[in-house]
């Protein structure tokens, strides 16, 4: 499903050039749920960014369902993106004048008739235990509320690749857990693929994969240990 081969990325800070990633190959097949773990700054969600194609590898390829995002134009790439790909993030990123619905609303297709879409909508809140919660403002909600609207979000258009960055990075202990296995489960069956990256080794724990950034990345620009739990005392 995602395939990784020779993608490179650095950043221009101060006229000098910061390598960021160096990934010779790495392939996710359809269907996994698959956790990133590594230390503050070592690329994860730069990575996530460039399996997005809302950031540019300086090099190399990304592809995803045998399709070369680098080939794509901006506006064939974003058609792509809003297609397969699902993104959940750490805030959220809820329009706050909109009520719930309305925030999921906003990213469906505009082809798909007013009962259709009602249904639809209504059918997710119901997964997500927020039925009597859909006309209510992101305001209004709990933290882990408005995470579950994002959920929605991301998934109401079926995308076979989900990409979470941190999505329970903002949540108590309890919350961050019920929505661990709340994504895990919406997430159920080979049809979607999901990477989450995350430093709760809870969630982390709950996957059927968990991957080192290390495994994947060549750069060694941070100070790293092979065990995360030491890593995160140092
Ligand atoms: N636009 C940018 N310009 C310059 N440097 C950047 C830019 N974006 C990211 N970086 C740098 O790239 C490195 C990796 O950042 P990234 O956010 O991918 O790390 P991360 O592993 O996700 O960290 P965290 O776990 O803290 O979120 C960091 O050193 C960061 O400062």
């Amino acid at each position: 499903m995602l395939n990784i081969a020779g993608v490179k990325k650095g950043f221009q800070v101060g006229g000098n050039h910061i390598p960021i990633l160096d990934i010779p190959q790495w392939k996710v097949d359809r269907g996994e749920k698959l956790a990133i773990i590594g230390p503050s700054g070592s690329g994860k969600s730069t990575l996530l960014h460039i399996i997005s194609g809302v950031l540019r590898a300086d090099s190399g390829e990304v592809q995803i369902d045998g399709q070369l995002l680098h080939r794509m134009t901006e506006s064939v790439r974003d058609n792509f993106r809003a297609g397969h790909i699902g993104y959940i993030l750490q805030d959220f990123h809820l329009i706050p004048s909109l009520t719930a619905r309305q925030n999921v609303e906003i990213v469906m297709s505009g082809k798909m008739g007013a009962a259709e879409r009602r249904e639809r909508v209504d059918s997710w809140f119901e997964r997500v235990h927020l039925a009597d919660r859909s006309r209510h403002l992101p305001s209004q909600l709990s933290r882990g509320q408005q995470q579950r609207v994002a959920m929605i979000r991301a998934l109401i258009n079926e995308p076979a690749l989900i990409l979470a960055d941190e999505p329970t990075g903002s949540l108590d202990w309890e919350t961050a857990d019920e929505v661990t296995g709340l994504l895990l489960e919406l997430c159920r069956g080979e049809q979607h693929t999901l990477i989450v990256v995350t430093h709760d080794l809870n969630m982390a724990d709950r996957f059927p994969k968990c991957v080192h950034i290390s495994e994947i990345n060549r750069i060694n620009g941070v100070k790293r240990s092979a065990n995360v739990r030491e890593e995160r005392a140092i």
